[in-house]
């Protein structure tokens, strides 16, 4: 009997040599520039997930050299009081990407929030002028987890064109801007979500198989076709039997991999080209703010 395994489309990996890059870049014009790029990441509230996941930032910030301007407010702060401050990083020339991190406290209303950033300094990629620049095909700050699937596909040398591509998840953060770039690679795309009937027939289709519903284990290997290419975008924290915390996506990753040509781990998959996009993004802007 032989099982087949799948190549793993290593994120961890390319997010390092992309950081490595840009601390390049940022080494070479900073001493023209006079200042080092900036990001400023808002907190608001003491959910403990994301709480990890600002501190992974800054701590990628420090290792390029992105000066981290992270806010963190307590739960009950209001609406107006955090316009104010997004307000004045608008301003702030110290600062060429702003990140309001999801989810907030029930009481604050973030879509509004997102309206209020430069668009040029939307470092998340999240305000309608950015949303609307991708549904147009303009240049403009593209959202981070999608940009970093992309970015992973395109590393791998992963054929997009004419490919019948399936997101799974519908999000303004991941789902609907995934489907919009895999339209721009020219591939043919679909897009399941919670609603969708028949889940398996669609998914069984999908030359690229992007999961992104966050909902563990929720594609199985059963609902894949044999050769195609798995990015596993859910990010759940699980309890396994054992009683121990765990991180797994929303594909049940190794009876996938003995399926698929390749899939993405998690962790070690899209997680880290989140973040390398993110910082990305933001030396993109700084580099744009200072090119005249
Ligand atoms: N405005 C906003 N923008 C976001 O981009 C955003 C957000 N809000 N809210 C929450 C989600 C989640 N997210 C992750 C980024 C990196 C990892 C990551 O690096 N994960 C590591 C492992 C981390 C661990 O072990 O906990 C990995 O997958 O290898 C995970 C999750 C960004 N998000």
């Amino acid at each position: 009997m032989e099982t087949k395994t799948a190549k793993i489309l290593d994120g961890k990996a390319l997010a390092a040599k992309i950081q490595k890059e840009l601390a390049a870049t940022i080494a070479e014009v900073q001493p023209k520039i006079g200042r080092p790029p900036g990001l400023a990441v808002l907190m608001v509230g003491d959910n403990p997930a994301s709480a990890a996941y600002v501190s992974n930032k800054e701590k990628a910030c420090a290792k390029v050299g992105i000066a981290s301007f992270g806010k963190h407010f307590p739960t009950h702060t209001n609406q107006t009081e955090l316009e104010e401050v997004i307000a004045e990083l608008n301003q702030d020339q110290r600062v060429d990407g702003i990140l309001v991190q999801l989810p907030l406290p029930n009481h604050l209303d973030a879509i509004s929030l997102l309206h209020k950033i430069a668009p040029d300094k939307d470092a998340d990629g999240l305000h309608p002028v950015n949303l609307g620049r991708l549904v147009r095909t303009e240049a403009g700050l593209r959202s981070c987890t999608p940009a970093g699937v992309m970015r992973l596909l395109e590393e791998y040398k992963i054929p997009l064109v004419g490919k019948k591509a399936v997101v799974v998840g519908r999000s303004i953060l991941v789902g609907k801007p995934m489907a919009l770039m895999l339209l721009d690679a020219d591939a043919t795309v679909t897009i399941a979500h919670s609603r969708t009937q028949n889940l398996k027939t669609i998914t069984q289709n999908a030359d690229i198989l992007v999961a992104a519903a966050g909902i563990p284990r929720l594609i199985t290997a059963d609902m894949v076709k044999p050769g195609a290419v798995v990015v596993d975008v859910g990010i759940n924290r699980v309890t396994d039997s054992s009683g121990k915390s765990r991180l797994v996506g929303d594909i049940d990753f190794a009876p996938t991999a003995n399926v698929a040509e390749y899939i993405t781990p998690v962790p070690g998959g899209i997680g880290p080209m989140t973040v390398a996009m993110l910082l990305q993004n933001t030396v993109s802007s700084y580099l744009r703010t200072n090119s005249n």
